[in-house]
């Protein structure tokens, strides 16, 4: 689990033009380990959603950027959607009411893999076995709005990973949800993203969350990245004083994981 599949070098981005707006994101350099899962952590708007967005190449036109990312060990940029997958915070947003969900998730198979709707459609009835949707069969021609809040994001999830992208980016994906789902959602994508050997990133200001599910956490405050780790080595001795105050007042350290390791240590 050695081999870097991203390096980012004093990354800043500014939105629009204005030179007077403060950037989203001031010189951060981070890397993204092959298989490994990262949790970014920080407050509403301290540049997580940048940072994915600049990752996967999808800042709008007009964004001031300074810095690089490189990918080492690929001759081209990752395609969002065939390279990288999305599962974000509100699924209704991401999946298309009007359209069955088995179409949904079978397309992103169909365009990114070139198979015909045949093979696509059998790998829709996979996924929705892998995310435990009732009746996949049944639920094949079923609408968005016929399934629950956490159902809905499963679909998502099996959207998102249709066209075998080795990237996951999950941002706040579990947030709009109550608490048991939150921790189905972050078994579910625990067991997909080793099970399909995928490198993962996951959003989220809870780091009590990320705790029982990441490798490693990146600590954002105010565009800066202020510290950097394996989860462990942070929650038990964090080196900085955000770091120390977003461990105390969130994360309750005597009570075990929402997710739980196998691998203790
Ligand atoms: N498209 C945009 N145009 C202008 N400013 C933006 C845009 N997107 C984000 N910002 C600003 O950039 C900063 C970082 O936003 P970003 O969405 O990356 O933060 P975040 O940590 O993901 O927040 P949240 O948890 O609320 O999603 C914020 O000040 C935000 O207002």
């Amino acid at each position: 689990m050695s081999n870097v599949l991203c390096t980012i070098r004093q990354l800043s981005i500014t939105y629009g033009k204005d030179a007077t707006q403060p950037a989203a994101l001031r010189d951060v350099s981070l890397d993204l380990i092959e298989g490994e899962r990262l949790a970014i952590i920080g407050e509403s708007g301290s540049g997580k959603s940048t940072l994915a967005r600049a990752i996967a190449g999808l800042l709008p036109e007009g964004t001031s950027v300074r810095g690089k990312i490189d990918w080492p060990s690929r001759s081209e940029l990752p395609r969002p959607g065939r390279d990288i997958g999305f599962v974000f915070q509100d699924p209704t947003a991401s999946l298309n009411p009007v359209l069955p969900i088995g179409e949904q998730i079978a397309e992103g198979a169909r365009r990114h893999l070139g198979i015909g709707w045949k093979e696509a459609y059998e790998i829709a009835l996979d996924l929705l076995h892998r995310v435990r949707i009732p009746h996949p069969e049944k639920a094949l021609k079923a609408y968005p709005h016929q399934f629950s809040g956490g159902q809905r994001q499963r679909i998502a999830i099996a959207a998102a990973i249709s066209a075998r992208p080795s990237f996951l980016i999950a941002d706040e994906a579990t947030s709009a949800l109550d608490m048991v789902v939150q921790a189905e959602i972050v078994s579910l994508l625990d067991e997909l993203v080793r099970e399909n050997g995928m490198t993962m990133l996951f959003i989220t200001h809870d780091l009590a969350l990320a705790s029982g599910f990441a490798d490693r956490v990146a600590i954002f405050k105010g565009g800066h990245l202020v510290e950097q780790g394996p989860i462990r080595t942070v929650l038990a001795a964090p080196q900085t004083a955000y770091a120390r105050s977003l461990i105390a007042n969130h994360l309750d350290l005597s009570s075990p994981p929402l997710v739980g390791r196998d691998t203790p240590q």
